[in-house]
């Protein structure tokens, strides 16, 4: 069955060059025949698109192409003509009037091969001169000149292939935790976070074919790992962001479980986010976590490579699923997990507090970077049930600047850490404040280096 995505890319195919826009057509005609190879008006369509860019050598290939697909004897003609007018560009006249006289014998309109024979006419006439033939490769000529995976001048980072990950995203100099990476409008959302995957085909169909046939060809050029559904789910799967939905630049990071960087969407200015976790050399390949995080930094390494291999279609080999390091790794984790489950507010504060420092210090020791915030929050809830400020002030401190560095500080969940640091005792922000026993944990901190 063809794929019913197919309809709506050359809808837009055909409105990009009605609209003279050939670079786009010519990238979305060529996504189609990958697609659908014995289509041979996609070969039409594609010789044509190369006729207006001037590429004749192309421009011949694909016409011939189409002779070869098509049965129709009106596609025929169209294949001949355009192989005709290819020809004569590249001065091969013989096979120019070859091509003329079979459009006429496939019916084709005598007036518009009269005027073709006396352009043909005027060829013989003039110099040997060779018109120079745009001879790059037609991948090679797209990826320039849609600027696909490229980066802006000022950007920290740059979209580059990667030994055995496809594309990816690396460094151009170096940086320190909490930099802004980079900051994108999503093409589209999704209404909700539940249609992060299994969305409705129609529906996400009705969000590609909304998209400019520019940025609909910018779509179809990343990753899609998932044969056997339809494109447009396919590419959604294998690169949509929660909340941010589909992300042009976003899609091009890469994965680990022991990420340098996070992403995270900013709901006021709507744009997703990437921002690094730790100092990043220049080079460095910078990657992002795409589980949530209490399935990264608390699932052992078979839990995660299930999700990731269902999803993404790929096994993890970051240094926490080497397999050196794995079963260390999951040792850390499963322990991180325990403390994370077992962490209500009934707990023995002293207890809880004491789990809270050694989960955030395995969370260290096992390269993870994110999330520690999450364990200060309940730490200083802890602290205020119990009536030290000062504690509650030490935790609350290190979620706000935890956050801040993650999120941004103008991120809601940084400026709700930030309105907790100030105002520690009130209700609002600790539920339980000052209604537990009264007593002190000044003497349970993280150790220094953590700080
Ligand atoms: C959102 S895309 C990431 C960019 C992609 N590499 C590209 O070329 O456009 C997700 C896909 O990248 C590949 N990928 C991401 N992280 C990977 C990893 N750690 N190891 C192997 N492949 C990975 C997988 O094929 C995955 O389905």
């Amino acid at each position: 069955m063809t794929d019913p995505a197919l309809e709506v890319i050359k809808k837009k195919a055909d409105e990009a060059f009605n609209k003279n826009n050939f670079v786009v057509a010519l990238s979305l005609y060529t996504f189609l025949s990958n697609n659908d190879s014995d289509n041979g008006v996609y070969y039409l369509n594609m010789s044509l698109t190369h006729l207006r860019l001037q590429r004749w050598e192309d421009a011949s290939s694909n016409a011939t192409k189409a002779l070869e697909l098509c049965e129709a004897t009106v596609h025929k003609a169209k294949a001949y003509f355009r192989r005709c007018q290819a020809r004569r560009e590249l001065h091969n006249l013989s096979g120019a009037n070859e091509d003329l006289e079979a459009f006429t014998s496939f019916g084709g309109d005598p007036k518009i091969a009269s005027v073709e024979a006396q352009k043909l006419e005027r060829a013989h006439d003039t110099t040997n001169e060779l018109v120079p033939d745009n001879v790059a490769d037609v991948a090679d000529f797209l990826s320039e000149k849609l600027n696909l995976g490229g980066s802006s001048l000022d950007s920290v980072y740059e979209i580059r292939p990667t030994k055995d990950k496809g594309l990816g995203a690396f460094a151009v100099k170096p940086l320190r935790r909490g930099d802004f990476i980079l900051e994108e409008t999503p093409v589209f959302c999704t209404d909700s976070e539940s249609d992060y995957i299994g969305i409705p085909s129609g529906s996400l169909a009705a969000k590609f074919e909304q998209l400019s046939p520019t940025d609909l060809s910018r779509c179809l050029s990343l990753s899609n790992v998932h044969s056997g559904i339809d494109i447009f789910t396919g590419i959604y799967n294998t690169n949509a962001f929660g909340q941010g939905g589909l992300l042009l630049e976003a899609s091009r990071f890469n994965h680990s479980c022991s990420p340098n960087a996070r992403y995270t969407y900013h709901e006021p200015s709507k744009k997703e986010r990437i921002i690094a976790l730790t100092d990043i050399t220049e080079g460095e390949e910078i990657c992002v976590s795409y589980l949530q995080s209490r399935n990264v930094y608390g699932s052992p390494r078979s839990e995660r490579r299930q999700t990731l291999s269902s999803r993404f279609q790929f096994c993890c080999q970051c240094p926490a699923c080497d397999d050196t390091n794995f079963e260390q790794s999951d040792r850390r984790r499963r322990d991180i997990r325990m403390i994370w489950e077992s962490l209500p507010m009934t707990m023995d504060g002293r207890k809880a507090l004491m789990a809270i420092v050694r989960a955030i210090v395995l969370m260290r020791e096992d390269g993870y970077f994110a999330d520690a915030d999450d364990f200060a929050v309940d730490a200083a809830a802890l602290c205020a049930l119990c009536s030290d400020w000062e504690s509650c002030i030490y935790w609350a401190k290190f979620a706000y600047e935890n956050r801040a560095a993650e999120f941004g500080d103008d991120h809601p969940h940084a400026i709700r850490a930030r309105q907790t640091l100030e105002n520690p005792r009130s209700r609002k922000y600790h539920t339980q404040a000052g209604m537990g026993p009264r007593k002190s944990f000044k003497d349970i901190r993280l150790p220094q280096n953590l700080c």
